[in-house]
């Protein structure tokens, strides 16, 4: 049977264009890409950049207070205009996207700028009705916000709508717990928006390590956020030209905007599924196995859309694993052990690779290296702020499980702190390797002494079993 092409290839964000331009440019497939919406993705056009850069923004008060210390007498962070920034960040997204378009275009990939769907095994169809079929079929259309379902929700807005304001929202409410949350809460506060964060927990960044979760809710706090725990909202209304929310103590509060974010689900919806035999798993994701193929041979599926890891790197060494596989004649999994990532607030980012302490405890004996202290930077300047440094180690192996930073630029440690550990460093590894002075990231090759040994307890009858 021959076919329109070897691969197309639904959804141009990280994981999508990856494989078609590795699948078209390196191994000589004939590819196609469809993308409904700008070349790119989340990460480029409504996530990951465009937060960094207003993460950066976010920061002048920060430095301002910073250098007031260092006897800068009078420094001020001045007016942000966000007219001027946004006409900026906007610049430089479309940027990117004519990169990544020039990129595909270069390998050799068709691109068709409207949304496609699947009409068999072999066949998409796209909005202007015409048919392709290919040999593979790659989805990669990633993931949307999730509403929480509650009365009035349309009002609120969602985390893609932080970066199309006209202005900023003087008085502002972030809902949940998770990076979005906290980098947003921090982003807004920073640029002078009175902050409000509700999360329905006791402290936020969940699945991150409890030490450096109760730091960075503290730090929320610390810069200014009104955080407010265990709570829960029960509806929105429009109050003139604010928002009326209501929060379960039945209390009423007005904002000018509300941001969901309160996760994201992958966006499998009316994408034509029904039409082949490719299971979802319970939560609306792709089911795959470790090659990213589904339960239909041609048809495989990457990125958050699979639900696994929902990282930009991730994606990506999905996308291209799945493109030496298939057409590179290499196999390749892409693994999901020790993926390193940052929350990245200010002034401390919260970082990690590998196992937490609680998930180190529960596999069983853990000595845990930790250290908490003021650095010398901030300290000098009159800031309360600490930095966490942690070593989770195997007493039995000597391995590394774990690393967990909470600091200023905790991000950029965590990625050098990844490669030992993926590479199985030992603890003796990391106290054999000189450190660099004065660095806040030497701490981690100068804990000596462990803080806590956990022991996995053995009930007494099933020891002597
Ligand atoms: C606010 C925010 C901040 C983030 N920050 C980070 C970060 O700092 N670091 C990090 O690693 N990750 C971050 N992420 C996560 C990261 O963006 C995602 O994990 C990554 O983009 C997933 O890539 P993907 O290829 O699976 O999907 P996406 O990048 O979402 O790409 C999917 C593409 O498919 C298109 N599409 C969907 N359906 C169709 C269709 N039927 N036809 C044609 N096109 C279609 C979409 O328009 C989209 O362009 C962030 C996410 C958000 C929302
Ligand atoms: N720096 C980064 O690497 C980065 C930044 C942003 C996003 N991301 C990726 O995008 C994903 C999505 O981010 P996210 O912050 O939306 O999701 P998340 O899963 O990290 O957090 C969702 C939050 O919403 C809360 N929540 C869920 N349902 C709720 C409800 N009904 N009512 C109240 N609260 C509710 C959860 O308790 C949680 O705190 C992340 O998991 C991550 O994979 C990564």
């Amino acid at each position: 049977m021959s076919f329109d092409y070897d691969l197309f290839v639904i959804g141009g964000g990280s994981g999508g264009v990856r494989a078609a331009r590795v699948a078209a440019g390196e191994h000589g497939a004939r590819v196609a890409l469809a993308e409904e919406s700008r070349m790119g993705g989340t990460c480029v056009i409504r996530g990951c950049v465009p937060k960094k850069l207003m993460i950066f923004a976010s920061q002048a008060g920060l430095l301002a207070d910073e250098m007031r210390g260092y006897g800068w007498d009078g420094a001020q962070a001045g007016r942000f205009d966000w007219e001027v920034f946004r006409h900026k960040m906007d610049a430089e997204l479309t940027r990117l996207e004519l990169i990544y378009t020039a990129n595909l275009t270069k390998a050799g990939v068709e691109i068709f700028h409207q949304r496609a769907t699947l009409v068999d095994h072999h066949t998409v169809a796209l909005a202007d009705g015409t048919r392709k079929t290919a040999k593979h079929i790659l989805i990669a259309v990633g993931g949307r916000p999730a509403l929480p379902g509650i009365p009035g929700e349309e009002l609120g807005l969602v985390s893609d709508d932080l970066f199309t304001m006209d202005s900023l929202p003087r008085r502002v409410l972030l809902v949940g717990g998770g990076y979005i949350a906290c980098e947003f809460a921090t982003i807004l506060a920073g640029l002078g928006c009175d902050t409000v964060q509700v999360y329905r927990g006791d402290a936020v960044l969940r699945g991150f390590d409890r030490q450096a979760r109760d730091m960075a809710t503290l730090q929320l706090s610390d810069i200014g956020i009104d955080l407010r725990l265990n709570v829960n909202l029960t509806g929105l209304e429009r109050n003139g030209d604010r928002i009326g929310v209501t929060f379960g103590d039945t209390s009423r509060e007005d904002f000018d905007a509300v941001f969901w974010a309160t996760g994201r689900a992958p966006y499998t919806a009316k994408l034509g599924l029904e039409n082949t035999g490719v299971h979802l798993r319970a939560n609306g994701a792709i089911a795959v196995d470790e090659w990213s193929q589904t339960a239909v041979p041609s048809i495989f599926a990457v990125g958050d859309v699979t639900d696994r890891v929902n990282l930009t790197p991730v994606a990506i060494r999905e996308g291209h694993a799945f493109a030496d596989t298939v057409f590179g004649g290499r196999a390749r999994k892409a693994s999901h052990v020790n993926v390193a990532s940052a929350a990245y607030l200010r002034p401390h980012e919260a970082a990690s690779v590998g196992l937490t302490e609680e998930q180190a405890q529960a596999r069983g004996d853990v000595d845990v290296y930790a250290t908490v202290f003021r650095p010398m930077r901030s300290m000098f300047a009159g800031s309360n702020a600490r930095v966490m440094m942690k070593l989770l180690v195997d007493p039995e192996t000597d391995r590394v499980l774990g690393c967990h930073i909470f600091g200023p630029d905790a991000g950029e440690m965590i990625q050098l702190a990844a490669i030992p550990i993926t590479m199985g460093a030992t603890k003796a590894d990391f106290d054999a390797t000189m450190a660099v002075h004065p660095t806040a990231a030497e701490e981690l090759v100068t804990m000596r002494q462990p803080v806590r040994r956990h022991r996995l307890e053995i009930p007494a009858q099933a020891a002597t079993a």
